[in-house]
């Protein structure tokens, strides 16, 4: 598989689920459109992200995927990236505290033929409720210095130290970290007709991790 990401989450999430990867990054213009939902904006830089990767390919692995991801964090209509600085991540964890926010992840999965050219693709978006505790500024403060939030939409990492901000989800939790393995998983195996298979091995991948 071809994962047009830097990020380490997405990395592990389909190492784990035994997908041997090459990292193609992609570098797209991330600024959202005026009037854009959350959710189109994900779905849409998802795409650009597979796009860009493939149109720089040297080299496609036999029956090979590609697969692009972008996460953010929305309440209402307010979408909340990555933060600029330290201060905008402290900004960003007051606005969520006490809160209940989404997380959204748009995917785009490419099968591609050995030549590079897309044979079928997959395209979606996973929405996960989160709620946040109400955090003192002190928290605020002792979270922002970890340097944990600088590189996280909506300034926080469920994985990391930022799971001890979370009251609760609702629904997909790796979705919250960058990526929908399950559902990725499943969608995969659509484009191959042999979805059974590719469930079951991912699992007794995961497994041996656990
Ligand atoms: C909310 C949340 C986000 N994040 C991360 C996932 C993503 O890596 C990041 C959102 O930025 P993205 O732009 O989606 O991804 P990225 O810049 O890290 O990687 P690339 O564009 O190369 O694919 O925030 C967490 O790790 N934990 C969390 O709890």
């Amino acid at each position: 598989m071809i994962l047009a990401s830097q990020s380490p989450r997405r990395r592990e999430l389909l190492a784990e689920a035994g997908f041997e990867l090459t990292i193609a990054p992609a570098d797209i213009d991330e600024t959202r459109r005026p009037g854009e939902k959350p959710v189109d904006l994900v779905l849409r830089l998802a795409a650009e992200k597979a796009e860009a990767a493939r149109a720089n390919l040297s080299h496609v692995p036999a029956d090979g995927f590609l697969v692009a991801a972008d996460t953010i964090v929305w309440m209402g209509d307010e979408a909340l990236g990555k933060p600029r600085d330290a201060s905008d991540a402290a900004r960003m964890l007051r606005e969520l505290s006490g809160h209940t926010h989404e997380v959204s992840t748009g995917v785009c999965a490419m099968r591609l033929s050995p030549d590079g050219s897309e044979l079928s693709r997959a395209h979606f978006v996973e929405t996960t409720d989160v709620t946040f505790w109400e955090l003192t500024d002190r928290e605020i403060e002792a979270y922002v210095a970890t340097g944990e939030p600088l590189d996280k939409a909506g300034a926080y990492g469920i994985q990391g130290a930022g799971r001890l901000l979370v009251r609760g989800i609702e629904g997909d939790y790796p979705n919250v970290v960058g990526l929908p393995i399950a559902r990725l998983v499943r969608e995969l195996g659509r484009l191959v007709c042999d979805e059974r298979d590719l469930i079951a091995d991912a699992i007794r991948i995961g497994g041996a991790h656990a």
